[in-house]
């Protein structure tokens, strides 16, 4: 028992009491300033890069959206035993009015409610890095900002009083641009002091450099202690900023549960169509219908119809005829003759729809004798008509339940189902209406009834016949509840909601997200690493909880890249992830996938594959779900994990298919070379043998290898190159000749450059497979040449001139 048990309810009070009066509401700022790894300031070394790219982060939203191209210093100071942080943008400043709340207040910020892609999603980001400077170096963040409209600067320093989660202001001044320190004209510069440590130098420098291949129309600057130049990550020449982004609303297919009922609390539309179209992206009239008449399948249940009896007709008929009374001779006879002959037509007939044929055909007789059908009149008839609809359900069920069920199944089980579940319809609702869940119910307990020991009716089968039965069952078209109504009843809710997600609606729109696109992650790739192979890909739009996502994945292989573990560079709309890897589903999802198939090595079969590669992955959402609030890895979502699976793949594809290539060139490479030995000694040998001139192996090799041979003759001044197709394939080789002295004669295909005394000769022929093409020209004098080919690989091609 602990001290503070035992004193606890000493003097006979009460224990819940006495606890109360210690029980009090924690601020979120307070909380975190306890918990501030969860927020990525876990360590000085990691604290200071979790600063930095909250800052730059920041830095990056806020000058997009302002459609300016980032100019971004980061710059980090020793102070003592301290670290100075002070990040530096060119945005469109925050006013004088936001600036304490940003910087002073956790979960404070414009990202939360929107969804529209942006780095930014919590309001917690930098709010947590002033917490952490305070926290360790006890220093106030000092803020300077400055907007487009504003002729001065505003100046703050600040600290978060961690109590009530709100900014507490030391220090606020007004500063003319010459007193201000912020460089460009508008813009956003903050300096903290904390205790840091530059240990986690690596990531800091992965973080930025990572950050500038995903975004190459931003320019970084890195300034650290150790430097003697800042870095400086240029922006790439003529790369524009992100596609614009517009926000989007919720996808029916995303939400859950209780956001529905908020929405439908929040809403100003009072029919559920209204809501549905009002308050969700993709929903039209027509969408709004399939999911009202879904909502109705669900909330009222289906009609059951039936078939009219064909044998003997005048049942139905008389029926009718006898239910109505007092309508005079002809009058009755029409009406019932014409009521049988639609039921007739009709393949089947549900309880709403027999009253409403009974009320069309009731006004049109109405109309023609000048008589009057009243309500009672036609209940009676709907009531003797569906008498005879419902007089022999036995038979027309069996039909359904007989083709629902395989053939193996004979005619007495057939027989004992639709017995009984005819038995359900007639002893259930009188009009045979009936939820899936209700119907699921008949079948069970009909089949349980029929079961024994030589009769089997099992799941598949049931599921079949429920299955058949429902297609069958028509929608009622009844009105669906309001909003109001079907916000107060959470099964209601609940029954919309499912219909929501049954039914097939568009995927939304993608002008919330701006992906890299395919060709950038290449390029990006491209400009940071020096690989022989780069292959990218752009998956279409998904959605996960009414956000929707696309995933996109780059590989490189080879060049310079080090033997190893593959490295894996990870994105979350646009911001590199630098911690926790193995908590992240792109990591997973990475181990695994059989590298083996592709062609990189994998220890086990599963796991990270080894190779000379990079694997980039990129997830853009307006909302990704991340694993923890300080947004180092993302959550294992199967959605999103399949979306990341299918993008690797795809790249991974094209890795393969380069690979398998580089594989058989490697060994025709070799076969090329042994084959160069042992030719010139088999001719000397066969002429050894023989005793005969040694034979001519010209081109040999290159019949053999089935390669593309180009030899030259030089006859006075005539030049000839001779290419020799031996390949099964047309060959469209780029041939340029350099020659040292003017060429003349040349053919109308061939061009020519004068190139400080040099000649390039260029010829681009097809040669069909099998066969010589002869590019001639005159060279007079001391000519000397050198050619070149392009267009056939080094390994199928044999150069002899
Ligand atoms: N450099 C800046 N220029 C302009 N506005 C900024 C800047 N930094 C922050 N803001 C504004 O302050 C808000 C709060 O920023 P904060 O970093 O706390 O959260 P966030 O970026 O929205 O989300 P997260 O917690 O996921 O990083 C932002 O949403 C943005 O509106």
């Amino acid at each position: 028992m602990t001290s503070f048990q035992s004193t606890l309810g000493e003097e006979g009070g009460g224990i819940a009491e006495e606890l109360a009066e210690g029980q009090r509401a924690i601020s979120i700022a307070e909380f975190f300033e306890k918990n501030k790894h969860m927020l990525g300031f876990d360590s000085g070394a990691r604290g200071l890069v979790t600063a930095v790219k909250e800052a730059v982060d920041n830095a990056l939203d806020a000058t997009e959206e302002a459609g300016i191209k980032p100019d971004i210093s980061i710059e980090i100071r020793e102070s003592g035993d301290y670290y100075t942080l002070i990040v530096e943008d060119n945005g469109p400043g925050i006013t004088r009015e936001q600036i304490p709340k940003v910087f002073g207040k956790l979960l404070y910020g414009s990202r939360f409610h929107a969804r529209e892609q942006s780095r930014g999603q919590q309001g917690i980001g930098i709010s947590a890095a002033v917490l952490y400077s305070q926290l360790t170096s006890g220093k106030p963040a000092k803020i300077t900002s400055r907007t487009q409209r504003s002729e001065t600067a505003q100046y703050f320093e600040l600290i978060i009083d961690t109590d009530t989660n709100e900014p507490e202001i030391q220090v606020e001044e007004e500063r003319a641009p010459g007193e201000s320190e912020l460089s460009p004209t508008h813009g956003t510069r903050i300096e903290m002091e904390m205790e840091a440590n530059m240990r986690a130098r690596q990531q800091l420098h992965d973080y930025v450099k990572h950050t500038a291949v995903v975004n190459p129309h931003a320019r970084l600057v890195l300034d650290e202690p150790g430097l003697d130049e800042p870095r400086r990550y240029e922006r790439v020449e003529g790369a524009s900023l992100p596609a614009e982004t517009e926000e989007i609303r919720p996808h029916p297919h995303g939400v859950e549960l209780g956001t529905l009922i908020k929405m439908l609390n929040a809403t100003e539309s009072y029919s559920v169509s209204g809501f549905l179209q009002e308050e969700f992206t993709r929903v039209g009239s027509k969408t709004a219908d399939k999911v009202i008449d879904r909502f109705r399948d669900r909330h009222f249940g289906r009609e059951m119809g039936w078939s009219a009896p064909r044998e003997p007709e005048t049942d139905l008929e008389t029926a009718i005829e006898d239910s109505v009374a007092n309508k005079g001779a002809e009058a009755t006879a029409t009406f019932a003759e014409r009521v049988a002959d639609t039921l007739q037509s009709r393949e089947r007939t549900a309880h709403s729809e027999l009253a409403g044929i009974v009320d069309t055909v009731a006004d049109d007789v109405e109309d023609e004798f000048d008589a009057n059908f009243g309500d009672t009149v036609r209940e009676n008839a709907v009531e003797a008509a569906w008498a005879v609809l419902t007089g022999d359900l036995d038979s027309d069920l069996y039909a359904l339940v007989d083709e629902a069920t395989s053939t193996r199944k004979d005619d007495a089980t057939v027989a004992g189902i639709a017995e009984r579940l005819a038995d359900k319809f007639r002893d259930g609702d009188p009009t045979h209406r009936a939820t899936r869940a209700t119907l699921v119910d008949y079948v069970d307990r009909s089949a349980d009834l029929l079961v024994s020991e030589e009769i089997s009716f099992g799941e598949t089968a049931r599921e079949n016949v429920v299955e058949a039965v429902w297609e069958t069952m028509r929608t009622v078209p009844d009105d669906v509840p309001k909003v109001r109504e079907v916000a107060g009843e959470r099964d209601v809710a609940s029954e919309l909601l499912e219909a929501m997600r049954e039914t097939d609606i568009l995927a939304p729109p993608t002008n919330c997200l701006s992906p890299i696109t395919a060709e950038l992650v290449e390029a990006g790739l491209r400009k940071e690493f020096d690989a022989d192979f780069y292959a990218a890909a752009t998956r279409d739009a998904e959605v996960h909880g009414g956000d929707p996502f696309i995933v996109e994945a780059g590989i490189a292989y080879g060049g310079e890249l080090e033997d190893g573990t593959v490295d894996l560079l990870r994105f979350a709309n646009r911001v590199p992830l630098v911690y926790q890897r193995g908590a992240c589903a792109t990591t997973d999802v990475v181990k695994g996938i059989g590298w083996r198939n592709y062609g990189l090595d994998q220890p086990g079969g599963s796991g990270m594959p080894n190779g000379p590669a990079v694997i980039m992955i990129h997830v853009a959402s307006t909302n990704v779900p991340f694993t923890s609030e300080s947004k180092d890895a993302i959550a294992n979502i199967p959605a999103i994990e399949d979306e990341i699976e299918l993008a690797i793949r795809e790249a991974a594809r094209d890795l393969k298919s380069y690979l398998n290539k580089r594989r058989s060139m490697q060994k025709r490479r070799k076969k090329q070379d042994v084959l160069g030995k042992i030719l010139p000694e088999m001719a000397d040998k066969l002429s050894e043998v023989t005793d005969r001139p040694r034979p001519n192996i010209d081109g040999a090799l290159a019949r053999i290898m089935n390669n593309v041979s180009v030899e030259r003759e030089v006859d006075g001044d005539s030049v000839t190159l001779i290419v020799e197709n031996h390949s099964d394939r047309n060959e469209d080789p780029e041939i340029t000749d350099i020659v040292s002295v003017e060429p003349a004669d040349l053919p109308e295909d061939a061009s020519v450059v004068d190139l400080d005394g040099e000649w390039f000769v260029k010829w681009e022929p097809t040669v069909p497979a099998g066969e010589t093409v002869e590019l001639t020209y005159t060279a007079s004098g001391d000519a000397e040449f050198d050619v070149d080919v392009d267009g056939i690989e080094a390994e199928k091609l044999t150069v002899n001139a």
